[in-house]
């Protein structure tokens, strides 16, 4: 079985996926922001990804309510919570404390795209891959919470890194064709080895095990000169969830920060 997938069609301002939003509690980049915002079918913040949202947005909030805010709430600001509130967002409490409020943003954003028969491609969550530690790995983690619970590629970006988890025992076909491509992609055995083949790198694996302590491939890069140059693919199988990080280059200046 093959997967054919484009991993930065979502950044393309002209791009063809249909994608729904996730904010997390960090900092957020604004080209990204205001692309991502613009073509989402659902935009949802976790607990203090509001507090983001909010900033971000001074001066026009009113043209940037998102659909829900779900988490602990142990980090959105009160006038926060009150303002999107008063704006008819819908607020949920979730109060479970064994999940991260990305978890449970993201469960709650999966069903309702399942009850809304929402034509989606792609989950996009901004934030998750910086500021602590332990919530980056947890939104790792997320991402193989997400494999259980979705067909959909759910993506993190933040700070020029994409990361998404790629299915074990599937051929992923990658197009790395957009123009946005940065300069190095890895592929990284978070739950254990991952017995590995790729095509399309300058590093690639022919049936290696990928294994923390014996052999990660960071620092990676695609093929200058392959034999699908033309198209731009990556082909990468693993036996188990192989995490893939690229890099991506956006730079839109603020051309499209007045589009609500
Ligand atoms: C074994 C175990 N370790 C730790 C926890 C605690 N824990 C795990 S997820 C979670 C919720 C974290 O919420 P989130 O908003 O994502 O992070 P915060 O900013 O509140 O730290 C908590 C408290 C737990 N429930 N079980
Ligand atoms: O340093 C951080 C802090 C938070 N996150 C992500 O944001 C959500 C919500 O965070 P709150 O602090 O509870 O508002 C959290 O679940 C993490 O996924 C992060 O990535 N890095």
């Amino acid at each position: 079985m093959e997967d054919v997938f484009t991993p930065l069609d979502c950044l393309l301002p002209s791009g063809k996926q249909k994608i729904c939003l996730l904010i997390l509690n960090q900092p957020l980049d604004e080209d990204l922001f205001y692309v991502l915002w613009r073509k989402a079918a659902i935009r949802a913040c976790a607990d203090g990804g509001a507090n983001r949202l909010y900033q971000l947005t001074a001066g026009n909030q009113e043209s940037f309510v998102p659909d829900y805010i779900s988490g602990d709430f142990d980090s959105i600001k009160p006038e926060v919570k009150a303002f999107y509130e008063e704006k008819k967002c819908r607020i949920i409490q979730t109060a479970d404390q064994d999940l991260t409020d990305f978890t449970k943003c993201l469960a709650i954003l999966l069903e309702e795209i399942k009850r809304y028969h929402l034509q989606v491609d792609t989950v996009v969550t901004l934030g998750g891959l910086a500021g602590r530690l332990d919530q980056t790995m947890a939104s790792v983690e997320t991402l193989f919470h997400a494999q259980k619970m979705t067909e959909l590629p759910v993506l993190i970006l933040q700070g020029s890194s994409l990361a998404c988890l790629l299915k074990g025992g599937v051929w992923h076909q990658l197009r790395v064709d957009t123009g946005l491509e940065g300069e190095w992609c890895s592929l990284i055995p978070i739950g254990g080895p991952c017995l590995t083949v790729t095509t399309g790198l300058k590093w690639n694996l022919d049936h290696q095990v990928l294994q923390f302590g014996k052999l990660v491939s960071t620092s990676n890069t695609y093929e200058p000169h392959g034999a699908d140059e033309g198209k731009k693919l990556v082909t990468v199988k693993s036996d188990q969830p192989l995490l893939l990080i690229n890099k991506y280059k956006l730079e839109l200046h603020g051309a499209f920060n007045t589009c609500a």
